[in-house]
């Protein structure tokens, strides 16, 4: 197998940089770069300037994009950073195996590293498949010239189908050079026990142990990751950090497509490492995300082999259902927000239609069906009623808590709170295009919520409410804590109404997009006439905010 490696430069032909030391590549590069007339990027005013978190793979190609550098790209992307690549080899592979492997000559990874490091400077390097000692050496020379603030190491060996990708003769200058500069190191079970001579590791006891050897060859942090743990019903992952373990547990999912899953893992860490999180959270929303993906892509078919890709962007699954339908979600339908409640429809002795009818006639921009007490068969049957007034009006149409009554009239989407089902599992099941909302009073959910996946935050009790019982109130002031540290758009809810909507819009709170209602629409007689004045409301406070 010949490796065939095209340098494509404009003329004039760039000197050579091979096998030169890092400090003489920088002068060259620099008189090449004169030489070609290029001019520092200047022109950028710097308040205007946007720094963007940025991961730097160093990895091998894989054909069919399940793993290595390709993985890396889709996982950064998906997690919302840039991520360059310094290729190391390049495989022939797809979802039976690997068919061929071409590693990249020294000097050009060294070229590569180069071009990145001296221009670029990225947050963090994550490391994959590096197929020889001597490009583990020039790595670990250039990360001392340029250093970054974490280096994530999966040490990659053997690719999902059993295919060598490093042999043995790197296990030395892993355990002494690379794993030494190491924030964390990623080994599966195969690849925890080649770092330690062959040792069996069969038990989560063996992996605690394993992750404490490990330690000893220097990285701050280890996780060996127990999805071949042979007994285990849960997959767990352990992380030391040099004084605690912590254990990761996710339900295990039963699907082919997993090919590419340590190296999305490893991606994803360094993504929220160079966004600036803790070690323990950005394995802990790794995890959840990579945990996420694959229960979304479990039944996708790409090749005909044993080991699938997983789709990260959680886009692909829609063809099965034949349905291209994007997202309906537009941050501004939060702005009357609607909340139906049974008990109150009862007492005023209307439908539910005839309640959705009117909200949305009188102003709603979307509109949840809050049916506490509903059976499962008449809510559905409501909720099918009430789907074809708001799709005849573009008005979403959210369902309170029943994912499982969402999916089954094909309602825009779900609102959950913090005892319902977990955002996460909710978009697994639900899919990309359908709207989540999570009910949030703290910064903590809030972030949690966009870490799961959803689409705004329901922040509340603004102001003490009759309507749901024992709701702690937040007041204005925690109320704009939570937009302050929300990244998605927010409705405030909770006693809200006419005489105090003004109040909230004024606070001018960050991510702020409107107030969501239940007893001062529904809880009255005309509300046609409430939805309408409470419109005019909101309406008035955007003209007099603006
Ligand atoms: C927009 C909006 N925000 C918050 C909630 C409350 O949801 P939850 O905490 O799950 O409480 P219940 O509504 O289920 O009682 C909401 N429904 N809508
Ligand atoms: C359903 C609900 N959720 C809340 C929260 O704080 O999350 S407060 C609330 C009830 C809102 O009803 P009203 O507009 O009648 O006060
Ligand atoms: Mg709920």
């Amino acid at each position: 197998m010949g490796f065939h490696c095209t340098r494509v430069f404009s003329t004039p032909k760039a000197p050579s940089l091979s096998l030169l030391k890092p400090d003489l590549i920088s002068t060259k590069v620099h008189q090449l770069n004169k030489v070609r007339g290029f001019e520092v990027k200047a022109a950028m005013p710097p308040e205007d300037q946007v720094r963007i978190p940025h991961v730097l793979t160093v990895a091998g190609s894989d054909s069919g994009a399940g793993a290595g550098i390709q993985a890396d790209l889709k996982a950064c992307a998906a997690r919302g950073v840039y991520c360059s690549t310094v290729i190391t080899a390049v495989t022939a592979q797809n979802t039976v195996g690997v068919q061929g492997v071409n590693v990249l000559p020294e000097d050009f990874v060294l070229e590569q590293l180069h071009s990145v490091l001296s221009d670029m400077r990225p947050d963090v390097v994550k490391t994959g498949m590096l197929p020889s000692t001597g490009i583990v050496k020039v790595l670990c020379r250039y990360l001392q010239e340029f250093p970054v603030r974490a280096l994530v190491v999966d040490p990659v060996m053997v690719s999902t189908s059993g295919d060598t990708l490093a042999g043995p003769s790197i296990l030395s200058s892993f355990r002494e050079e690379l794993l030494p500069m190491a924030e964390i190191v990623t080994p599966n079970l195969k690849e925890a026990s080649a770092l330690l001579g062959g040792m069996p590791l069969e038990s989560l006891a063996d992996m605690h142990s394993a992750a404490k050897y490990i330690h000893d060859f220097g990285p701050k942090n280890v996780l060996v990751k127990g999805g071949d743990l042979p007994a285990s019903l849960d997959a767990v992952d352990v992380l030391y950090d040099g004084e605690n373990y912590f254990e990761f547990r996710t339900s295990r999912i039963k699907t082919p497509n997993t090919h590419g899953t340590g190296c999305s893992l490893a991606s994803s860490i360094a993504a929220e490492l160079a966004k600036g999180s803790s070690v323990i959270s950005a394995v802990k929303v790794a995890k959840r995300f990579i945990e996420s993906a694959l229960g979304y892509s479990k039944n996708i078919l790409i090749g005909n082999g044993p080991h699938g890709p997983f789709d990260p962007f959680l886009k692909l699954k829609k063809y099965a259902h034949g349905s291209s339908r994007q997202s309906l979600f537009d941050p501004s339908n939060l702005f009357l927000y609607a909340v139906t409640d049974s008990r109150m429809n009862q007492k005023w002795d209307r439908s539910i239609t005839d309640a959705v009818k009117a909200a949305i006639q009188g102003g709603a921009t979307i509109v949840q069906l809050r049916e506490k007490e509903a059976d499962t068969r008449d809510f559905l049957e409501s909720a099918k009623a009430c789907l074809e007034i708001c799709r005849q009006h573009g008005v979403p149409l959210l369902i309170n808590d029943r994912v499982d009554i969402a999916l089954a009239c094909d309602a825009d989407g779900v609102h959950v709170g913090q005892s319902d089902m977990p955002a996460h599992v909710a978009r697994v099941l639900l899919g990309p295009d359908k709207i989540i909302g999570v009910s949030c009073k703290t910064p903590e959910q809030a972030q949690e919520a966009w870490v799961d996946g959803a689409d705004y935050i329901g922040c509340g009790g603004v102001y003490p409410t009759n309507t749901k019982e024992n709701n702690p109130t937040l007041g204005l002031d925690g109320l704009k804590t939570v937009c302050l540290a929300s990244k998605l758009p927010v409705v405030a809810i909770g006693g809200i109404g006419i005489s105090n909507a003004h109040s909230v819009m004024k606070l001018q709170a960050p991510n702020l997009k409107g107030v969501a209602v239940v007893s001062a629409l529904f809880d009255r007689e005309s509300v046609l006439i409430e939805t309408r004045k409470l419109h005019k409301v909101l309406v008035e406070s955007n003209t007099e905010i603006r």
